[in-house]
């Protein structure tokens, strides 16, 4: 197809925030004969990297106005986007003095990385309002709906293969499906820009720090990380999507080495995050299988921590996800490289682990930098998604600690006070256990979870037996409450030395008589962490 604008002129029009690998694209074109028109800030970067550019203001009569609020928002410059590649179309752009363009080139002001910026600068609201991009957006927008005839590139990524497919095309443009493909992804882009801008200034009304309110309508913004290998099983396919997040978490992770990642590795990495995160004062260590933990331990140094955990259940741990809430040091790989591992995750890792745990290149090892201080992004809410046929279960995550000042000792019989710390730790870990579960823990390591079981006796019976003559002295934690006695008779048999749970049972003085009967100390938490 030759150009519409008379002449045989190609023509591209840029205005991009993103500087990267602008100048190369422009001087390229340029080379090949293309005329480069742009906005006043990108025609001057383009300038001093030698690059020959018309202004806008030629077409417009007028350069930035209010401020950078008015750049290209004028009919000469839209119709020359929209203006369809047919004679009726292209004498009225001539009449209007405009000229006919062939390439958009548009990357939005940072409005999202104002947003996730972090720590303690809080958003200047007049700032982020200038941020919204207007005529960038409707740049894009034009130049989509018109991708019959023109191409509209909105990412530096795309540059080079564009390049590319120009460089060898007989006539000298981007094929059909190139342009379509652009736009798909450029109304895609100006999508999801809205969408962050809405709820930004939804956050803004409701106050930063607030919690985010669960909208009417839910538009999810993700991009796709990486395709995994095969969904939950191999005949389904999957892929894993991220979202902005300022915090470690396994998306945003470096993936250092190991086979393709899976659905499952991403989905256990993740539940091995969430829970080391709770124990991360410490070093420790914490194994999952199946979306359940099956090991979890503190100690003085990661090496230990990892012992630990593993020796917690030597047998659940082979090909299990395994996360450590400090760098992964040579005396910790050396452990790990003898037990087969999906995954580890960690902090970091350091040169010398490196070195060991390359003799194991199938092991995935993803560094999410250091765990402490995880939070969210601000402004951006992190629901917890997840989907049912017909329609999205949505919720806030399960980001409650333990409530000091709600525990309560409901038996006549105290805690020992050197018996409160894997309390509060065999707690921290049954949250993280599907339900129901139940954890017996002695000094900081777990000994027996049981977890996923459909009646809370015989989560009690998995977590005892596996725990077997480690029992005595331990403690048991429960994510729900008792409905019965019954758990608290066989921990009472099985020389259990104090008992953590919710609590808020019709029957709970059942269990509380059981537990005086048997000198078996138990806390109510108030709280109950059911995960499904
Ligand atoms: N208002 C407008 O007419 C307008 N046209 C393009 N922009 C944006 O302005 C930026 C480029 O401006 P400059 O070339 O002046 O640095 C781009 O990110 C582009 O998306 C605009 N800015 C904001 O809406």
């Amino acid at each position: 197809m030759t150009s519409p604008t008379g002449n045989g002129v190609r023509r591209a029009l840029m205005s991009v925030s993103d500087t990267q690998g602008l100048v190369e694209l422009a001087g390229t074109l340029s080379q090949m004969g293309w005329e480069i028109w742009a906005t006043d800030g990108t025609a001057a970067h383009l300038e001093s990297g030698g690059v020959a550019v018309r202004r806008l203001a030629e077409l417009t009569g007028h350069g930035t106005l209010l401020g950078g609020r008015v750049k290209s928002l004028h009919p000469a410059v839209f119709a020359g986007v929209l203006a369809r590649a047919d004679e009726a179309d292209l004498t009225e752009l001539e009449r209007l003095g405009g000229v006919a363009f062939d390439w958009v080139v548009v990357n939005f002001y940072p409005f999202g990385a104002y947003v996730a910026r972090g720590g303690d600068r809080p958003w200047d609201v007049r700032e982020l309002v200038e941020l919204i991009d207007i005529g960038g957006p409707a740049l894009v927008r034009a130049a989509a709906k018109n991708h019959e005839r023109v191409a509209v590139v909105t990412e530096p990524s795309q540059y080079a293969t564009l390049l590319d497919e120009l460089r060898r095309s007989p006539s000298g443009s981007l094929s059909p499906a190139t342009r379509r493909r652009l736009a798909v992804a450029a109304f895609r882009l100006t999508a999801a820009y809205d969408a962050l801008v809405a709820a930004t200034l939804e956050r803004v009304e409701a106050g930063e720090q607030a919690e985010p309110r669960l909208p009417e309508v839910l538009h999810l913004v993700a991009e796709r990380w990486r395709l995994a290998r095969y969904g939950e099983n191999p005949h389904q396919s999957g892929a894993i999507y991220r979202i902005p997040w300022s915090g470690p978490s396994v998306p945003w992770g470096n993936v250092l080495q190991g086979k393709e990642l899976s659905y499952n590795n991403v989905a256990d990495a993740s539940a091995a995050l969430a829970l080391i995160a709770e124990l991360a004062d410490r070093p420790a260590a914490c194994a999952i299988k199946h979306g359940s933990p099956c090991g979890a331990a503190v100690a003085d140094t990661v090496a230990r921590a990892y012992e630990r955990c593993y020796e917690a259940d030597p047998v659940s741990i082979f090909g299990g996800v395994v996360a450590l809430s400090r760098p992964v040091d040579a005396a910790t790989a050396q452990l790990m490289e003898r037990t087969f591992l999906e995954v580890v995750v960690a902090p970091s890792f350091e040169p010398d682990a490196l070195a060991i745990l390359a003799k194991k290149p199938r092991l995935r090892l993803i560094e999410v930098g250091p765990i402490e201080g995880r939070g969210r992004a601000p402004g951006w809410p992190t629901w917890e998604v997840r989907s049912v046929p017909g329609g999205l279960l949505v919720q806030t995550p399960d980001e409650l600690d333990l409530v000091e000042e709600q525990l309560r000792t409901v038996t006549q019989t105290p805690v020992p006070d050197a018996l409160w710390p894997d309390l509060r730790f065999a707690w921290r870990v049954v949250k993280h256990a599907r339900s129901n579960a139940i954890v017996v823990a002695k000094e900081g390591q777990t000994l027996g979870i049981g977890a996923g079981q459909v009646n809370r006796i015989d989560a009690a019976r998995q977590a005892i037996q596996r725990a077997g003559a480690r029992a005595a002295g331990a403690v048991l934690a429960s994510d729900g409450f008792f409905p019965f006695s019954d758990v608290v008779e066989l921990a009472a048999e099985h020389g259990i030395g104090a008992i953590i749970q919710p609590g808020g049972s019709m029957r709970d003085h059942e269990s509380v008589t059981a537990a005086d009967r048997a000198g078996l100390p138990m806390v109510f938490t108030g709280v109950r962490h059911f995960r499904h």
